[in-house]
């Protein structure tokens, strides 16, 4: 049964942060360029918390604020070229600072209590005992010993509604450290932002947690497939599906990105002739849902050139998927409701359309794998149809259809509006940083010239990279991951108890002023060009653009290179500034980080270089700093469940 979560819209807050640090450093912390918006959902009564008829409650994963200070952006609030701030601006930073304020005054925290034992330690103690009884009578009653409590912040629905949902967090964890517990009144959350403690839940002690009520918000569309799997569903299912990702495949899907990227200029180059605007989030999405599609099934929704029935289906489900993890009411779980809501009837029918043709692409996948005559081997891949299902079903892959589809529904939407949203916001920062894009066009040209990318040159394009590093450390995708505690467990000095849900805060891990140099700052140089690529295992977690430990992203060379060939061909090619009179780039979110009114932005032709590129088949190997740690960290996964 799906559990759900409030919805929220936050109010117009700048996130420009002047927080008295108690814990970190008393530096000032400004996150430039994001300013929550203010209207709050008919779900404001409840913040952070839903109970569902499983009782559960879920903190609120939308979150909205705005930032429209692109240079071309005629966002009223931003500050006036003179420095003038408005008056929008100036409330937002009083609202702000209020806030700040009152967390800082310790008007969320919860007063520590002595623990249990420890008060009745004192009390054994007071009436004359010897200490080494005491410590024997509290070992031998079980006691928790003298552990110290976690911190707590206390939600107060009046405060903390209006605000985006990060900031809050993000705030709290300025207050009260890397691991806090918020409660709302008897439901309470884990958030945790301290590297070493992610560390702990993703890799070290990883079995011992699950995916939560992420699988249970994920079910109906994804039912068990590989993200919300877990045990030995989730066990056998990666095992099958990670060898499919090899590198062959790999080196086949660059190709694949350079024609879909190649068929997202033509488009882009009709509307610089026309001189329109664009849409780049809904482009960016149908790019990769186009991808996705041929990558993981052979299908082509050629969702850029046409709205067929299908490319609607799809986003029909993605949407009803994001919206059920942020409604109030779990309404789709009353039985005639789905009979008689004109949405739910076409959400239903949506979903039998999606399943059909997965059903049909797995039957004409098995009778192109029956007749066929190649070898299956661990670098199997058949030319015509290199993707994953092709490889899943020449495997033998011994599975029910419906878990078939299941993952294959998954990996559709896994690496759809993640790759997408990398996308829209690298665009978005680098609209910010002219500076960036000079530099970032000069590394294109002249690795790429007028040729489509192949794989010698993803460990060439080495700016190219460090700016989608750059870009995932400041938008991370999805900004928090969900688990729940399967036993008790120690977390750094505290216990905790079986059950807990937690938050691992991805976006705080990847902006904490504790961890790095002007944490809110766009600086793809942060990360040299000639050092490794960054990931978890070398950033020591505090960097986790695809998650870490056993069940890290499975596509995340994948994604790296479709991110790196899409901006690469786009910025060889066009000039991107924000349109005039666009809407602010505001932030909300369901599964990653989407923008509230879209991302408009005027495209221009670039006069150099040679713009129309050739095809070149490569055979090259991939780049060994890339997937060095990612085959290791898949071959630990092997290692660690077998
Ligand atoms: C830029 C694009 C992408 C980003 C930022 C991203 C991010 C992530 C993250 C953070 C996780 C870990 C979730 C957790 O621990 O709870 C994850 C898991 C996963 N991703 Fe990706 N991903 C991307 C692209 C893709 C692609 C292209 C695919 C498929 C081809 C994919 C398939 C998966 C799957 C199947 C899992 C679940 C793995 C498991 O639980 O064993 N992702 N992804």
């Amino acid at each position: 049964m799906a559990s759900h979560v409030a919805f929220l819209h936050a109010s117009p807050l700048p996130l420009s942060l002047s927080i008295p640090n108690q814990r970190f450093s008393s530096k000032q912390l400004h996150i430039n360029g994001i300013k929550p918006i203010t209207t709050f959902s008919s779900s404001s009564w409840c913040f952070f918390s839903l109970s569902t008829q499983r009782g559960y409650c879920l903190p609120v994963i939308a979150c909205s604020s705005s930032n429209g200070s692109g240079p071309n952006n005629n966002n009223t609030s931003k500050d006036g070229g003179d420095g003038v701030k408005s008056v929008e601006k100036l409330l937002e930073e009083k609202r702000r600072a209020e806030l700040s304020a009152r967390i800082a005054s310790g008007e969320f925290t919860v007063k520590q209590q002595s623990g249990l034992s420890s008060m009745l330690k004192k009390s054994l103690l007071k009436v004359g005992l010897p200490n080494e009884v005491v410590e024997f009578l509290l070992g031998w009653a079980g006691g928790e010993g003298d552990y110290p409590e976690i911190p707590e912040a206390k939600g107060s629905i009046s405060a903390i509604r209006s605000e985006a949902f990060f900031i809050p967090l993000y705030e709290l964890y300025l207050t009260y450290g890397g691991i806090f517990r918020l409660s709302f009144g008897p439901k309470s959350f884990l958030i945790v932002s301290d590297p070493a403690i992610a560390k702990h839940i993703l890799r070290e002690n990883s079995k011992a947690y699950s995916k939560g009520i992420l699988a249970e918000i994920l079910e109906f569309v994804m039912g068990t497939g590989l993200i919300p799997a877990d045990g030995e569903v989730w066990r056998v299912r990666r095992r099958t599906i990670v060898p499919a990702l090899h590198q062959k495949y790999v080196v086949a899907m660059i190709g694949l990105f350079g024609q879909a990227t190649d068929r997202l200029c033509k488009k882009l180059d009709a509307a610089a002739s026309d001189g329109e605007d664009v849409e780049m989030e809904s482009l960016f999405s149908r790019l990769t849902l186009d991808i996705i599609g041929k990558a993981v099934f052979n299908y082509d929704f050629d969702s850029l050139t046409n709205d067929t029935g299908i490319v609607e289906a799809v986003y029909t489900v993605l949407r009803e998927a994001e919206d059920r993890s942020v409604s109030p009411i779990p309404v789709w779980e009353i039985p005639i409701w789905k009979d008689i809501s004109p949405r739910q009837r076409k959400v239903s029918a949506a979903l039998k359309l999606v399943n059909d043709t997965l059903n049909e692409l797995v039957a004409i996948c098995k009778r192109l794998v029956d007749e066929e005559e190649l070898q299956f081997h661990e670098e199997y891949m058949n030319e015509q149809d290199p993707s994953i299902l092709h490889f899943l079903l020449a495997s033998g892959d011994d599975v029910s259809s419906k878990q078939l589809r299941d993952d294959l529904m998954t990996m559709l939407i896994a690496g759809h509006e993640t790759s997408a949203a990398v996308l829209t916001w690298t665009f978005y920062l680098l609209s910010k940083e002219p500076r960036v894009v000079s530099k970032l066009q000069e590394e294109v040209d002249s690795v790429l010239g007028d040729r489509f990318p192949t794989i010698e040159d993803m460990k060439k394009l080495r700016y190219t990279t460090r700016v989608i590093n750059e870009s995932m450390r400041l938008y991370p995708q999805p900004p928090v991951l969900i688990r729940r505690s399967l036993e008790n467990d120690m977390l750094g000095k505290y216990p905790i108890k079986r059950g807990e849900d937690i938050f691992i805060s991805v976006w705080n891990l990847h902006r904490s002023p504790n961890q790095w140099d002007d944490a809110d700052k766009f600086q793809p140089e942060r990360w040299p060009v000639d050092g490794p690529n960054p990931n978890e295992t070398n950033q020591n977690f505090k960097y986790l653009p695809f998650g870490g430990g056993p069940r890290k992203c499975v596509g995340d060379l994948f994604a790296t290179y479709e991110t790196i060939v899409a901006l690469a061909m786009l910025v060889r090619r066009f000039n991107f500034q924000m349109a005039v009179g666009a809407p602010p780039v505001e932030m909300t979110t369901g599964a990653t980080i989407h923008t509230t009114q879209g991302l408009k932005m005027t495209v221009t032709r670039r006069t150099q270089p040679p713009i129309v590129p050739s095809l070149q088949m490569s055979t090259m190997e991939i780049d060994p700093s890339m997937s060095k740690e990612d085959t290791s960290q898949k071959g630990e996964v092997y290692q660690a469940q077998s």
